[in-house]
């Protein structure tokens, strides 16, 4: 693929410099420049030998080669694999020597040298004595908006699109993608477009000939597919450690909860939409939720981070807990660097007592549990010169966190989310729920309330609207078997779905837990 290098400005000059080209013309060029310079793109781990001898040889001839179409470029794609031992523990000294050599010793009689560009994602893996003899390093942010744009309008440029797509705001729904992201958004977005003509216009499917003709005709490839495509990938995202997403939770969604609305929206959307407020360097960064799960502790981190067109990056403490020896620190640095990439952004740290138990408490023999807090606590530190990355932690034991994680700077504001104890606060609750329900008239939201047990959580309310909407399906099931209904009409609930969901419903949180979070919220109240 051609890599456009004035999407790295910084790459871009020093390439151009390297090869002898005009120093600071402005215009846009490719790595694969105009000028008759080549590129020899070696994998490298397709280097690695059995032996050091045979990676040695290997590489040599990469070199060899590379002379030979001089002037030009030798691309070591992740170079981090050469001058590692055969189970990547330890340092090949034998190849690591080599690689130096071959990097420093450049025959100076040619006008334009071969310039080497290694690649790695994993910086600290390159051996010292070959990251010190390049001469320059480049580090690849994550693309800005702008440059995400620019990227994506090179890469659908030979694409049909839709009258209704906008790049720029694809742009904008893509924080933290790199062009391998891009390349995939657009390799499923042709997919869904193909799905949908073919379910549209061939009902009963396509023979494989008939699908490559039609493929190769092209189609136009709309939002809807794009829309589809990025829920695609922002699934697949998150499956692995938390990838940055828009969340789609408006405040009708949540139920009550007013005043902790408040005070979130205060902590984060006020310093964003008054940034001259930073300057007096006086603002939180840090929030943490605490009270009974299923409170609504991250339906609210949500909205707050729709509300605020933030990014939200949640990560669940022990996801980032891993067996090898500086893994989980490494996650740690991983999410902040994503949510610094895909700023304005929310990480929301679900079940932190998790991951930052107090130190010397936790019981692990490697002292793991303490690196990870002591590295989430250096992190936590570093956010106040990026302004526009909040943390929002959310726990059900505040009393087990690493004190040192509450003091001023860090999650230095605390707020209690409780259970809904009286029935207003609940019919809001259950308002919110019911909200694109389609309910028959004769259902009262007060009265099914009076027949739920007095103490509920937001999830209780939740449950018991999916519990009357499973009623609901039945009915319509058995209905439709008799023939008195069908497919296409709309799913009623009535107010006997509720009541028997009702006599069924158990608060998930008993008398003797309420009282325990009582007993945590006065402490946490007191300090
Ligand atoms: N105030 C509320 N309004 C509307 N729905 C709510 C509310 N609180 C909770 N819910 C419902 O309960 C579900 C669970 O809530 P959520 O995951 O936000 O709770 P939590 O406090 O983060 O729980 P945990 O501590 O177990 O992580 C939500 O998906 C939502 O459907």
């Amino acid at each position: 693929m051609l890599v456009r290098l004035s999407w790295w400005p910084e790459l871009y000059f020093k390439v151009r410099k390297i090869l002898g080209m005009v120093e600071g013309e402005q215009s846009e060029g490719y790595l694969v420049d105009t000028q008759n310079t080549s590129v020899y793109l070696v994998d490298c781990v397709s280097l690695c030998g059995d032996t050091s001898g045979a990676t040695e040889e290997k590489v040599q001839v990469a070199f060899t080669q590379a002379q030979q179409y001089h002037p030009c470029v030798l691309l070591l794609k992740d170079i981090e694999v050469l001058g590692r031992d055969r189970d990547r523990q330890g340092e090949d000294a034998r190849v690591i020597a080599t690689l130096r050599q071959l990097l420093l010793d450049r025959d100076p009689s040619l006008s334009h040298p071969v310039l080497v560009i290694g690649t790695t994602c994993k910086p600290q893996d390159v051996p010292t004595d070959v990251q010190t003899a390049f001469l320059h390093e480049v580090k690849i942010e994550a693309p800005s908006e702008e440059q995400r744009r620019s990227m994506l309008s090179m890469l659908t440029a030979s694409l049909p699109l839709g009258k209704e797509v906008s790049l720029s705001k694809l742009a904008r729904r893509t924080a933290g993608f790199v062009l391998g992201d891009f390349c995939a958004l657009l390799s499923h977005s042709s997919r869904a477009a193909c799905t949908r003509i073919q379910a549209l216009s061939f009902p009963g499917g396509l023979s494989e000939e008939a699908e490559r003709d039609f493929c190769t005709a092209g189609f136009p490839v709309l939002e809807e597919d794009f829309g589809v495509a990025l829920d695609q990938l922002h699934d697949a995202h998150s499956q692995a450690v938390g990838a940055p997403k828009i969340p789609s939770v408006s405040w009708q969604d949540v139920g009550g909860l007013q005043e902790v609305k408040k005070e979130i929206l205060d902590t984060i959307q006020l310093p964003l939409e008054h940034p001259e407020l930073l300057s007096l360097g006086l603002c939180r960064s840090g929030l943490l939720l605490y009270g009974p799960p299923g409170t609504g502790k991250t339906l609210l981190a949500k909205a707050v981070a729709t509300t605020c067109a933030m990014t939200f990056l949640s990560v669940k403490g022990p996801e980032l807990i891993n067996m090898y020896v500086g893994q989980s620190e490494e996650n740690v640095r991983n999410v902040f660097a994503r949510a610094r990439a895909a700023a304005p952004c929310i990480i929301f740290f679900d079940e932190l007592d998790s991951l930052a138990p107090s130190r010397g408490r936790s019981g692990d023999s490697g002292g793991v549990m303490d690196r990870v807090v002591s590295q989430l606590l250096a992190e936590l530190d570093g956010l106040h010169s990026t302004r526009e990355v909040f943390v929002i932690g959310a726990t059900n034991r505040p009393d087990l966190l690493d004190p040192a994680l509450l003091r001023p700077g860090r999650f230095d504001k605390l707020v209690y989310v409780g259970i809904n104890e009286d029935r207003e606060s609940q019919l809001q609750v259950l308002s919110a729920v019911t909200r694109k329900f389609k309910l028959d008239p004769s259902v009262n939201l007060t009265t099914i309330l009076e027949k739920c047990p007095a103490q509920l959580t937001g999830a209780d309310i939740y449950a018991l609207c999916s519990d009357a909407m499973m009623c609901a399906v039945k009915r319509k099931v058995e209905w439709m078997e008799e023939g008195l209904d069908t497919e296409s009409s709309a799913l009623i609930l009535t107010m006997e779905d509720f009541l028997q969901a009702a006599a069924r419903l158990q608060p998930s949180v008993s008398e003797q837990e309420l009282l325990r979070y009582r007993l945590i919220q006065q402490k946490f109240a007191a300090c």
